[in-house]
């Protein structure tokens, strides 16, 4: 094939190797049409049939809100305009380029998992605030459901839906919805309350809302509510009893890929149908080509999430990582499952290091360049567990924490060190997922906005000890799920146009180095675990914080001072 050798790039640690991206040859093929809505951003890209880079796109920065620490909101009404616009301003572009929008034959939707939308089934109206994926509101929820469980095991129920009881996952946040927000718990009395991932909320919009909107979701995304049993793929009777989630309020699930219906929202879409849907790790996975059984793929962003394909086998792990529905390519074929190793945060630290701590000004352009200019982190280590520490932990009172900091440490080594953390995050899964799959992975294929930032690539080749492949784009969400959807719309052969990858970055590390720093990091997570269980959280709702304010404050101050006294009076006694 068309493979060049470029050598080492003037970098004697960089070694790889790149293969040319197809010369576009002006024939007009059907379109697909994407909306990926991520966490802090919206997209809407358009792709030609059999090939595998977008032909346009347009691209939104969301709100995110955070009432208090640890908190994550965002507007679920938001997603919805920024959907309309993108699509406009994409399809704008196609007509620049000689197209219609008439040529996009179907529709794709990707999206970040997880995060919960509430709503009215009659008006349409959001009955709170989207709660996003990586908000830790509901760690007392989490510690009232373990009360309901044997030993208090948080994998009790492993067997049945593949996931440990977490924050991250949305029957938390719909039980927390439940008891905290009279609204919903309204109109959950009235049958009016619907509930949903972001992809139920966003086709039930497209398709009519209160006039007929179709109340659906796949099983990618259901398989992250901890609500569906994985081995039926419908709603499991016994996890909506424990988390008192009725069935009538949850959509009907279906599969990754069919034709499900046609957009009837009056907007640019009108007409369209939809035939994929897949959340935005999975869409990634297929967009990556990864759709044997041992193949594996890193997607890096503001978290970090690695799957390995396991076929049709539901591998249960032992070692902490979460079993998942990869996709399910249509109404009667067979799911394929995936091991997953999902990261809290891993671009997220670069936006920290950015707005918070101001260490550089712009991340793409600065980190890698301010990170290079020191050899190594200088033994200093950062585990940025803000909300705590996913897999293969699952330990919500972890905090973040810097250490090995000396006089002489720069924000360069701090920098750098906050890129070494999403290495090390990432040998922690491997490490598991070899354990639990008993077959190390021999290379990763890698994607993701981070990816472009080489050092990183290296660091990540030179931390595990196996060679990194990077993607073509380092968008392999919205290809992914253009694929299945045009694969059910009958415009994308079985053969399709896949992505290929672009470089190869070679470890040039011994393993002695390599394994001397996994210890030194390993030293430093159990450094940053338990921090959080000594703080008194306290929950804000939004029915304390109405009480509150309705309190004059004199008032207020007087009562804080009064508890204050009897508390300090308790604990001397
Ligand atoms: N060159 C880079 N080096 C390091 N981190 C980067 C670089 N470019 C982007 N990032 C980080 O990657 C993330 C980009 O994620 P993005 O693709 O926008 O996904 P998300 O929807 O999860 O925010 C951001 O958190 C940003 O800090
Ligand atoms: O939009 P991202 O990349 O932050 O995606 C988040 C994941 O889907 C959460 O599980």
């Amino acid at each position: 094939s068309d493979v060049k050798h470029i050598g080492d790039n003037g970098n004697q640690r960089k070694i790889f190797l790149r293969t040319t991206m197809p010369v576009r040859d002006g024939a007009k093929r059907p379109l697909v049409g994407v909306i990926d809505d991520g966490t802090k951003t919206v997209r809407f890209v358009i792709y030609e049939a059999e090939r595998s880079d977008e032909l346009v796109s347009y691209q939104m920065d969301k709100t995110e809100v955070q009432p208090q620490e640890g908190w994550s909101e965002q507007d679920p009404l938001e997603i919805m305009h920024h959907i309309k616009l993108c699509a406009e301003n994409a399809i704008d572009q196609l007509v620049e380029l000689g197209y219609t929008k008439d040529d996009i034959v179907t529709l794709g939707i990707t999206n970040q998992r997880e995060t919960t939308i509430a709503w009215d089934k009659y008006t349409g109206e959001p009955l709170h605030a989207a709660i996003a994926w990586n908000d830790i509101r509901t760690d007392s929820t989490v510690d009232a459901i373990l009360a309901k469980i044997p030993d208090r095991n948080k994998n009790y129920f492993k067997n049945i839906c593949g996931l440990p009881i977490s924050p991250y996952f949305s029957a938390l946040k719909m039980r927390w919805l439940k008891d905290n927000v009279k609204a919903i718990r309204r109109a959950s009395r009235d049958k009016r309350l619907l509930f949903g991932t972001v992809d139920t909320w966003i086709v039930w919009n497209l398709t009519g809302g209160p006039q007929g909107g179709l109340h659906i979701t796949d099983v990618s995304n259901a398989s992250r509510t901890l609500l569906m049993n994985l081995e039926t793929l419908n709603w499991d009777p016994i996890l909506c009893r424990l988390f008192g989630i009725h069935r009538d309020t949850l959509p009907q699930i279906r599969s990754s890929s069919e034709i499900y219906g046609t957009v009837k929202d009056g907007s640019l879409l009108d007409g369209i149908r939809i035939s994929g849907i897949l959340g935005n790790q999975q869409a990634a996975l297929v967009g990556q080509n990864c759709m044997q059984a041992g193949q594996a793929k890193n997607t890096y962003r503001s978290g970090c999430f690695l799957l390995y394909n396991t076929g049709t086998r539901r591998v249960k792990s032992t070692h902490g990582l979460i079993t998942t529905v990869a996709y399910k390519l249509g109404p009667d074929v067979p799911a394929v499952y995936a091991l997953e190793g999902s990261i809290a945060v891993a671009g997220g630290a670069m936006k920290f290091l950015r707005d918070n701590l101001r260490l550089m000004q712009d991340v793409a352009a600065d980190t890698e360049h301010i990170a290079a200019q020191v050899f190594s982190t200088g033994d200093v280590y950062f585990v940025p567990a803000f909300s705590g520490l996913y897999a293969p932990y699952w330990r919500k009172d972890a905090r973040g924490i810097i250490c090995g900091l000396t006089a002489f440490t720069t924000k360069n080594h701090i920098i750098r060190a906050a890129l070494e953390a999403v290495c090390f995050q990432t040998r922690d899964i491997l490490e598991a997922m070899n354990k639990d799959c008993g077959m190390p992975l021999s290379k990763l294929h890698v994607d993701g906005r981070m990816t472009s930032n080489d050092l990183l690539m290296q660091l990540q080749a030179d931390l595990i000890g196996i060679p990194v492949l990077r993607a073509q784009a380092w968008d392999m969400s919205t290809l992914g799920v253009a694929l299945v959807a045009g694969g059910a719309a009958g415009v994308w052969g079985a053969e399709a146009a896949r992505a290929t990858h672009s470089d190869t970055f070679l470890p040039t590390t011994t393993d002695d180095d390599r394994d001397a720093r996994y210890t030194k990091w390993k030293m430093a997570v159990q450094r940053s675990l338990g921090w959080a269980t000594n703080k008194k959280s306290f929950t804000m709702t939004e029915e304390r914080y109405k009480l509150l304010a309705s309190i004059p404050a004199t008032l207020y101050l007087i009562g804080s001072f009064t508890m204050l006294v009897v508390s300090k009076m308790l604990n001397n006694s």
